[in-house]
């Protein structure tokens, strides 16, 4: 049977005790999506994941997978997920936990392509508990496509892998969406959702701020980035977030020509002036904050020093 969505909430909310996780959210996953759910710590995502994958069930509002409950195995079938925190089986070898997952699919993918994909060819009959970190995080998100799903949550796949591991992970996820598969995954890297998704949904304190393509994303904020080089600048109205990087400064900002007269009237000594539009990141930021560190701070610093 098909539907016109994989996944789908409708007016949801979810309450845990006094704090409102999600408030009134709407979305939808159709066939053959690659959706990128970005937002700062606390912000929902996983609860939505959760409601989405039938862990959880909505305050309020209505939640649907393949066009039914999540909760219902039935409509479980086609879908993989990926947990933010998982645990393996630590005496297992690798192929035992991939052949035991397979088994519950109709058609499973050969053990050896699927680790091949994912860069653990070789560790086959090495017992779990023996895998570095990145090693089981890349089995545990190779689990999630085993039985070839239709659609695949996963939830922040790529933390705690290093930059080479999480190429391999995006390349293998990337195979996943161009042989038909949807996907849902949250991140905390930026540049990893501008670099595998199509369609970014922004949320924060459990709501949908916005719901696009990347470029309809950055248009939602009219942000430029000035960028210069200064050994001392002091604090300028309008900046919404101020970023340095030895003697680099990068200012964002909703006015870049205020932000200049302001700079040019400060007196401040400076050199090497660009201004830009927005990136992804620097659009996230401005949706979700104006000037608190978030996740996209954590982002910046990760791809700084890889
Ligand atoms: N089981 C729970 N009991 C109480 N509060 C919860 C529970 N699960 C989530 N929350 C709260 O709901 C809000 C949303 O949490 P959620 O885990 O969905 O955010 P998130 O966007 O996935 O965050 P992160 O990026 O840190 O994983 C937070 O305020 C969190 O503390």
């Amino acid at each position: 049977m098909t539907h016109e969505h994989h996944a789908r909430a409708v007016g949801v909310s979810r309450n845990f005790g006094t704090v409102r996780a999600l408030d009134s959210v709407d979305l939808d996953v159709a066939p053959g999506e690659l959706v990128g759910l970005l937002g700062p710590n606390g912000a929902g995502k996983t609860t939505l994941l959760n409601l989405l994958t039938g862990l959880r069930t909505p305050t309020s509002g209505r939640v649907e997978l393949f066009g039914g409950d999540p909760r219902t195995p039935r409509n479980r079938l086609g879908l993989g997920v990926t947990p933010q925190e998982t645990g393996l089986p630590e005496t297992l070898r690798v192929h035992e936990i991939v052949d035991f997952v397979g088994r519950h699919h109709r058609n499973p993918l050969p053990t050896h392509e699927l680790l091949e994909q994912f860069g653990l060819t070789g560790l086959e009959r090495r017992q779990s508990g023996s895998l570095s970190g990145g090693q089981k995080r890349r089995l545990t998100v190779a689990l999630a496509l085993v039985g070839r799903p239709k659609l695949a949550v996963l939830d922040e796949p790529t933390t705690g892998l290093d930059v080479e591991a999480r190429h391999v992970l995006w390349e293998a996820l990337r195979q996943y969406h161009a042989l038909g598969g949807t996907l849902l995954l949250t991140s905390h890297y930026l540049e990893e959702i501008e670099a595998l998704a199509r369609r970014v949904i922004v949320v924060d304190r459990g709501r949908v701020l916005a719901d696009g393509s990347q470029e309809y994303i950055k248009s939602r904020v009219d942000t430029r980035t000035v960028s210069l080089r200064s050994a001392a600048l002091p604090d300028l109205p309008g900046v919404v977030h101020r970023e340095h990087d030895g003697d680099r400064i990068r200012l964002l900002t909703r006015d870049a020509d205020q932000l200049i007269r302001e700079l040019v009237t400060s007196g401040a000594d400076f050199r090497d002036l660009h201004v830009a539009g927005a990136t992804l990141e620097e659009a996230f930021m401005t949706l979700t904050n104006d000037g608190t560190p978030t996740n996209a701070d954590v982002a910046t610093v990760d791809r700084s020093t890889s």
